[in-house]
């Protein structure tokens, strides 16, 4: 296989990097302004819909993927080759659909504290309301994706949800009530439908691709922006066996690149673009890019890959004689025959639901010794050491300080250098203090085992002893390494991309994923992602093309 050379002559309005949560929204909203739009994805189709073709024997006669079947959305932790991306060293979809290919779909709409937390002026809730709106109307999700609208395997919601519910907790719609998020709990929000993924991927790609002025190119690796000085003028995309070769000009003067490659992708694409830490440049200098890296005369320092953040992940784990498991993993070899049947006729069934048996959600807010509210999302799943274990991961979101950093190999991989969990004391205590009232909360639930921690370890000692990184405490909701923020990076500020997402010191190069977040929000990111994308529309629609 070779790649196709790009036209010379073809320009586009707007070239977007990546198709993931943030690339593929934004890609609808400026083609339906009228705007000629290339969106490049650097990994194959994913979902029936686009062409994909990954599936398990029993998908075999259908348009149908693993991407497609909630139900087997856990293959991407049994087989990730050909789907995760190869050069970063955390999990993340390198497929069309990025994380919303590969992912659980937990779909939240935001507490406000998400937005008003951290995130600067013309970013706060009240600011986000319209695109929040906007993209649950497209999207509005469902806590019961099963097409016969009954929930399947619900003994363990039922034994810790309703135990939680006997302590106090108030049981609640989540997305119906996004601002109750302090001893509360639910069923989960899946951005599912028809029985089947959902999503951007089957939404606003479907409307971008229905447009003339929309161009896909799936398979095609962009390498850098092409600038001069601070006026980006294309993408340089790099053949890797198929997809696009050669650089893909924007329109001349008025045209704009945006970054919606992930924390890791667009990361990587500003370090070789020359636009980060010299510490950073100097290494993609020192690497095979170096020869035709642009020269150092026109560097620009950002703090691109600091300001790292993710949920701290804590797993506990419960056993119950009530709670029944289901073989998820299984599906992919040795389904339930009866449970394929019912998926593949009616959307209905275990496999209509997302794997492994995901819920109750319930929340916390925590106020620490600094003051800061802090907000704690458990999130339970049925699977563990036995047939009736629960594992249930606290996330510390909106309100985590510690933050850590993502840097670049000279071999071009991106790693998280730097974790950034629980580096603040009162990051800590919050954890513990969560787990203590959990504890308290099942204290005496009938037959209830807690397998991890043992109840001879404290909440103190067991968080002490979990080490805090990735592989351990990681949640794949990795965010922030080109924070938004009206301080200029260049001039001791800590941010990289200003209140319209415009990187600093360029005219017209934009970021749109998870990377601009300022810090953590309560809950799974994607709707979050998809809100800010919506938004950030509307804010680059609205710049007077001199801006670029
Ligand atoms: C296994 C897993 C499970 C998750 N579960 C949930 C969940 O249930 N709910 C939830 O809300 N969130 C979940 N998340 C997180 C969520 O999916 C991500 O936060 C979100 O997708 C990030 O959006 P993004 O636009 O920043 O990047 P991504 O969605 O990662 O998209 C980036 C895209 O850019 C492409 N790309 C990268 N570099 C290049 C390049 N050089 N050239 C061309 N293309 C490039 C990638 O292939 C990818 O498609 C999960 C994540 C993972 C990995």
């Amino acid at each position: 296989q070779t790649c196709a050379n790009v036209s010379t002559t073809q320009t586009y309005d707007y070239i977007i990097v990546g198709s993931g949560a943030g690339g593929i929204p934004i890609a609808d909203r400026l083609s339906e302004a009228g705007h000629s739009v290339l969106l490049i994805e650097k990994g194959p189709p994913s979902t029936g819909r686009w062409g994909g073709t990954m599936k398990p024997k029993w998908l075999a006669d259908t348009n149908l993927t693993r991407f497609d079947v909630p139900g087997l959305c856990n293959q991407i932790w049994a087989d990730p080759s050909g789907v995760s991306c190869t050069d970063v060293d955390q999990m993340a979809g390198c497929v069309l659909g990025g994380g919303t290919a590969v992912n659980a779909g937990l779909w939240w709409k935001p507490h406000p504290d998400d937005w008003d937390t951290n995130f600067p002026t013309g970013w706060q809730s009240k600011d986000l309301a319209g695109a929040t709106e906007k993209v649950f109307s497209r999207i509005p999700g469902t806590t019961a994706p099963s097409m016969d609208g009954k929930r399947y395997l619900s003994q363990g919601f039922d034994m810790l949800g309703g135990n939680l519910g006997k302590a106090g907790w108030k049981f609640i719609v989540p997305n119906d009530n996004p601002q109750l998020k302090n001893r509360t709990y639910g069923h989960s929000t899946f951005m599912y439908s028809g029985g089947e993924r959902g999503g951007p991927l089957a939404t606003y790609l479907v409307s971008a691709s229905s447009r003339k002025t929309f161009t896909l190119w799936t398979n095609t690796v962009a390498k850098r922006v092409v600038r001069t000085g601070g006026h980006i003028t294309g993408v340089e995309l790099e053949c890797n066996g198929a997809g696009h070769a050669g650089v893909v000009s924007v329109t001349p003067t008025t045209g704009r690149v945006i970054l919606s490659a992930g924390v890791f992708g667009s990361t990587k694409l500003l370090f070789r673009s020359g636009i980060g830490p010299t510490d950073q440049l100097n290494i993609v200098k020192n690497s095979a890019d170096g020869p035709t890296m642009i020269g150092n005369d026109s560097w620009i320092n950002l703090p691109v890959g600091y300001n790292l953040n993710d949920h701290v992940g804590t797993d506990i784990e419960i056993a119950h004689p009530d709670v029944v498991f289901y073989d998820y993993y299984g599906a992919w070899t040795k389904p339930i025959v009866s449970d394929t049947e019912t998926y593949l006729t009616n959307r209905t069934g275990p496999l209509a639901q997302a794997a492994p048996n995901i819920g109750p959600i319930f929340w916390e807010i925590i106020k620490g010794a600094d003051g800061v509210l802090r907000h704690l999302h458990w999130q339970s799943r049925v699977e563990g050491t036995l047939n009736t274990s629960m594992t249930v991961t606290q996330y510390l979101g909106t309100g985590s300080v510690s933050r850590g950093r993502l840097t670049i190999t000279r071999q071009l991989n991106t790693v998280v250098s730097t974790p950034p969990y629980l580096h603040d004391e009162n990051d800590k205590a919050a954890v513990v203090q969560g787990l203590i009232n959990l504890q308290e909360s099942l204290a005496s639930v009938a037959n209830l085992t807690w397998i991890t921690p043992r109840s001879n370890v404290t909440a103190a000692q067991f968080v002490n002893s979990v080490p805090a990184t990735p592989s351990r405490r990681g949640s794949n909701h990795w965010i922030g390494t080109a924070k938004i923020g009206a301080d200029d990076g260049r001039t001791g500020g800590k941010s990289v991309v200003d209140l319209n997402l415009k990187v600093y010191g360029t005219d017209n190069l934009f970021v749109v994923d998870a990377s601009i977040f300022p810090g953590m929000i309560t809950a799974n990111p994607s709707a979050a992602i998809v809100i800010v994308s919506e938004h950030a529309a509307t804010k680059i629609l609205a710049l007077p093309p001199a801006a670029a």
